[in-house]
């Protein structure tokens, strides 16, 4: 019997073949080069609200590229800062490095990279739902927390002791305990913020990206259980790791800074 394996995903530098908005004018992640971001009063005048609720975590799923937190958006919600109106988090995840290193993180700064980085994917509200939203240029907004090593992260570790129990892609456990994902920012709300794109297909350009300035502490032991995640290689079933796409051209755009 023909056996018809699933196709391993192809690496970012071949996605232009079926997608090729990836040579597009705003793709991300991008090199944040701080000397040329540019201080925007107005990002300041105007705080980013983040108002979350601690019940809005419904599962985690492994969805073959990074673990998934699904969530169902009720009293989610961020505006100000770089946004023109409300947007609603719809789910968060990650992308890493090798067991140990210090690549992993989709944006750099100044060329350094981290370990890992987490993005909290958000719709705005003036589209019907997410997936009209998805392909618009003021679709999504995706705030970025950049993970360093170091030492553990109390509210990461109820998501981060999941992930055993979603080893394989469509695996999925539900969120039962109380969670509020505003526990994964930094205390310091600096962010750089540009106009980018999704980093993983269909690499839609319709993210506003805010990405904050400080990384948060989580511990070795955290970053390798984002490795019992396991996802299909060339050589068949391995620990989920590299899910990062280089930074990208930055085509002329503007930085700002709060
Ligand atoms: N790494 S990232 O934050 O830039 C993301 C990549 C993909 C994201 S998505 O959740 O919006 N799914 C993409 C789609 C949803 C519906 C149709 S395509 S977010
Ligand atoms: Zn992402």
């Amino acid at each position: 019997f023909l056996q018809v394996a699933s196709p391993v995903p192809q690496g970012p530098n071949k996605w232009h073949e079926q997608f090729p908005i990836a040579k597009g004018q705003r793709q991300s992640p991008i090199d944040i080069v701080t000397s040329n971001a540019k201080v925007d009063k107005a990002l300041s005048d105007n705080p980013l609200k983040v108002s979350y609720s601690n019940n809005c975590c419904q599962s985690v799923t492994n969805t073959g590229a990074s673990f998934q937190v699904v969530v169902d958006g009720a009293g989610t919600e961020i505006s100000g800062g770089p946004l023109d109106s409300t947007y609603k988090l719809v789910q968060f995840h990650a992308h890493w490095g090798p067991l140990g290193g210090d690549e992993g993180s989709e944006h750099t700064v100044d060329g350094v990279t981290y370990p890992a980085e987490l993005h909290l994917v958000h719709w705005n509200q003036k589209y019907k739902d997410v997936g009209e939203a998805v392909d618009k240029p003021d679709g999504l907004a995706v705030i970025g927390v950049f993970f360093s090593r170091g030492k553990e992260h109390a509210g990461f570790k109820p998501i981060s002791d999941l992930f055993a129990k979603v080893p394989r892609k469509a695996d999925k456990v539900d969120i039962s305990f109380n969670y509020d994902p505003a526990c994964l920012l930094p205390a310091r709300r600096d962010y750089w913020t540009y106009l980018g794109s999704l980093t993983t297909p269909p690499l839609f350009e319709s993210v506003t990206w805010i990405v904050m300035k400080d990384p948060v502490e989580v511990s070795a032991e955290q970053l390798a259980a984002l490795r019992n995640l396991l996802w299909e290689t060339p050589s068949g079933e391995g620990q989920m790791c590299n899910n990062y796409r280089p930074p990208q051209p930055l085509q002329g755009r503007l930085v700002r800074s709060t």
